[in-house]
């Protein structure tokens, strides 16, 4: 039975010739999230609303429409199993752009992640997650203002795609035996008690993410797109991920090599270069200046995230979008999970789901509204009204709730 509301005003975002089509009054799906999702939630939206209201004074409206996640889809629909109901995909495929707090995911064993079922699900390749410093804000580095990057994290494939089988299951035993004699394998250290990952990563899956990291890069001027992987002891998934990502820079897009290769030059000056995850992990503490674009796998995306946005003041404060540039399909979200010790507190910082909803304004091409989240941003922090995770690092910051740092935004917006 359907538990969402179509609103009755508002009219829907559309893809026509690779554009996407945004009426004044769209409708756009949002997932409150688990834990402090419902805090931070109901705080972001009151800063979007209020951002679009004064870059366009009525004209254009967001019609948010809610569908169900988490533990909120097990309430609204009374199924203690029903984490992710058919009707919510439904919603954000007809719906094109939507928005969503985090999901929790238990560790070790009951469902798998909520929050990875929908990017398989809507084939929302990219991760795209950018690391930018707002000045005040109290970081571990000494120059923070010197992280300014933006990760491509694929996002469907990987070890991330939870192919996996538990140890002393049937399927692994049939796995292992199938490894060790029809090819010979004899590297499974403890064959009775392991568990079996797979990895999958190919061309196709490669190719369109790097694709769209090389286009964002020439789009905003960017100076270079770095291929980050573990290509020398995974040598044909992470080894053939940087390879196929050359490729495509010389295919597509006219790079050739510089300084005997392997990193090349588009046409237009950037730079397309590679690192090895583990060394890259210390590059982007030690000069973090000298990367700028960065494509990468998922898991490695995913660790690095959170490790580049602690240079700029942690997870509460890192946006993120999932994105697939063909079908025109978004669904923007924070990088951070749901915080769980602080539900209902009322206490996180918000700003990771704002800033989230000020790249999804973005995407829509709402620009000055967008732009007003920003300025506002920088303000509140410049004037040390803070939530508690910057507040207890700065000195004289005044420490606000979360709904408190949502008004001081509005105030200042
Ligand atoms: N996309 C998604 O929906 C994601 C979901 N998850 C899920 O979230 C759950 C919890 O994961 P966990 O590993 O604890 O990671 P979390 O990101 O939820 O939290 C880790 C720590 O980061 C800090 N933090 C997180 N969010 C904020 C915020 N908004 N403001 C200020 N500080 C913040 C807090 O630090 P401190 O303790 O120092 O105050 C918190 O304890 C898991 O079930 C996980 O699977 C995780 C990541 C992404
Ligand atoms: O889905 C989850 O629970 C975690 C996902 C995550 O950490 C991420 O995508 O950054
Ligand atoms: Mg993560």
């Amino acid at each position: 039975m359907s538990k969402i509301q179509v609103p009755t005003e508002g009219t829907k975002v559309t893809l026509q010739d690779g554009k996407l089509q945004v009426p004044n009054n769209p409708i756009i799906p949002f997932i409150e999230g688990d834990g402090t999702g419902p805090d931070i939630w109901q705080a972001s939206v009151r800063v979007l609303d209020a951002a679009v209201e004064k870059a366009y004074n009525g004209e254009k409206k967001i019609v948010w429409m809610e569908v169900y996640a988490g533990d909120k889809a097990n309430e609204v629909y009374g199924d203690n199993n029903l984490w992710l109901p058919d009707e919510t995909n439904e919603a954000f495929r007809e719906f094109l752009v939507g928005i969503k707090g985090p999901l929790t995911t238990p560790v070790g064993g009951g469902i798998r992640s909520i929050n990875v079922a929908l990017r398989q699900i809507l084939d929302l390749y990219a991760c795209v997650r950018p690391v930018t410093y707002f000045d005040g804000v109290p970081s571990p580095v000494k120059q923070p203002e010197l992280v300014d990057m933006v990760i491509f994290r694929e996002n469907t494939e990987d070890i991330y795609a939870g192919i996996e089988y538990k140890a002393g299951s049937a399927e692994v035993k049939k796995l292992i035996d199938f490894l060790q004699t029809e090819f010979k394998v004899n590297k499974i250290r403890f064959p009775e008690s392991s568990s079996l990952g797979i990895k999958p990563v190919s061309e196709e899956g490669t190719k369109r993410l790097v694709r769209a990291a090389i286009q964002y890069a020439i789009d905003n001027n960017r100076k270079s797109v770095t291929l980050v992987h573990k290509g020398n002891i995974m040598k044909f998934t992470e080894g053939a991920f940087r390879d196929w990502g050359y490729e495509l820079a010389k295919e597509e897009f006219g790079a050739v090599e510089i300084d005997g290769g392997p990193w090349c030059k588009l046409p237009n000056g950037i730079i397309i270069k590679d690192a090895i995850a583990d060394a890259f992990l210390q590059q982007i503490i030690l000069r973090p200046a000298e990367y700028d674009v960065v494509a990468t796998l998922n898991l490695n995306g995913d660790y690095l995230s959170d490790a580049l946005a602690a240079q700029v003041g942690g997870i509460g404060i890192a946006p993120g979008a999932n994105i697939n540039y063909v079908t025109g399909h978004a669904i923007f979200e924070a990088t951070h999970g749901t915080a769980p010790k602080y539900a209902g507190q009322d206490k996180v910082n918000p700003s990771s789901v704002i800033l989230s909803g000020e790249m999804l304004l973005r995407h829509l091409g709402w620009n000055e509204a967008a732009d007003l989240i920003l300025k506002s941003m920088s303000k509140t922090i410049s004037q040390k009204t803070v939530t508690y995770d910057f507040a207890r690092l700065m000195d004289g910051a005044t420490e606000v709730k979360c709904s408190e740092f949502a008004d001081a935004l509005i105030a200042n917006l």
